[in-house]
């Protein structure tokens, strides 16, 4: 399974773009929180994130570089349970490596350069390795598109789930089991536990990934393109499961998608990048429907493609 699961440093010997698949997943076991309101900015301009009391997670200022290159530059928002932040933009714009940095697994050469990275009200750059580890799965994990990749082809999907139980919660091999199979079984996977991963269909491979995401009881999950390449009815199933877990657990989460329209029916706050920053932020109904940057209104422009017109009327009947 992917070292993810055990919450080890991503990839210690993997190409950079591989990397992410040492995120592994996690048990639920979060307790239920109420939902506060999510934090809403309401200038259509990029600012500064404060610290806020109950936030899990706070990005303030952050830039990313390698190679006396900027990648990243300013990126700042507060997560607090049950919140969800959408970050859209251009390929390369920087989404991926904002998320990395969240996650302490930047690739390697790259750095977060200034700015803060907060998980829990504690500065990241203050953890060592082994605090990483320990956080990684347990407090922030994170999904990402092409689920296979991320789940050994040689272990059943059970045995998978059951093995971060065992090294993140250091379940016994029998409890794991049976916890695993009540985390199947919340992603809506009832029958799956002795299956492999090719026996699968793409959406089933995502919630799996999910329930290993999930299993030790993140309070912050990242999804970064996790519904991109799957169909919109599953992708629709997905989102349903996310909607789901964030309800009944507070689970907060970071949502990177292409698609305007996901973003608009999902989430809170979103954050526009392009270019490696960020040119608009803001509440969701402000930022999609009076976008003031004309980088936005271009994306909302091209909404035939992405598809936001499908939400509009979702999100309105809300
Ligand atoms: N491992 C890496 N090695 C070299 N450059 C990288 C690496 N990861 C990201 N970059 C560069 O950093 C910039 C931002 O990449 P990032 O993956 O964050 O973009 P993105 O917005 O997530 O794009 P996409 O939507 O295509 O995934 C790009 O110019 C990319 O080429």
């Amino acid at each position: 399974m992917s070292d993810l699961a055990n919450g080890t440093t991503p990839a210690q010997c993997r190409p950079p773009r591989d990397r992410d698949r040492s995120l592994t997943p996690g048990v639920s076991g979060t307790p239920a929180q109420s939902r506060p309101l999510p934090g809403r900015s309401t200038a259509g301009a990029p600012r500064p994130a404060q610290p806020v009391d109950g936030a899990i997670l706070t990005l303030t200022d952050v830039h990313i570089g390698a190679g006396g290159r900027e990648f990243v530059r300013g990126v700042s928002f507060t997560l607090r349970p049950g919140g969800v932040v959408g970050i859209v933009g251009e390929s390369g714009s920087g989404k991926t490596l904002t998320c990395r940095a969240a996650l302490g697994i930047l690739p390697d050469g790259f750095a977060v350069t200034s700015g803060t990275v907060a998980i829990d009200g504690r500065d990241t750059a203050t953890l060592s390795g082994r605090e990483w580890t320990a956080l990684r799965g347990a407090t922030i994990s994170a999904v990402f598109q092409d689920p296979a990749s991320y789940l050994n082809p040689s272990l059943t999907i059970g045995s998978q789930v059951a093995e971060v139980l065992r090294v993140k919660l250091r379940l016994r091999r029998r409890a794991a089991r049976a916890r695993a199979q009540d985390l199947l079984a919340s992603v809506r996977l009832p029958d799956v536990y002795g299956r492999y991963p090719h026996e699968l269909s793409g959406g089933m491979l995502q919630r799996a990934l999910i329930a290993t995401a999930i299993a030790a009881g993140p309070r912050v999950l990242i999804a970064d393109e996790a519904t991109t390449a799957l169909d919109v009815t599953v992708q629709a199933e997905i989102l349903d499961l996310l909607a789901d877990l964030r309800d009944t657990t507070g689970l907060a989460l970071v949502v990177v998608s292409h698609d305007l329209a996901v973003v608009a029916q999902f989430c809170d706050e979103v954050l526009v990048m392009r270019a490696g920053e960020v040119v608009e932020q803001g509440p969701v109904e402000q930022v999609l429907y009076h976008p003031r940057h004309d980088y936005t209104r271009l994306l909302i422009d091209e909404h035939e493609s992405y598809g936001l017109d499908r939400f509009l009327g979702v999100r309105n009947a809300a």
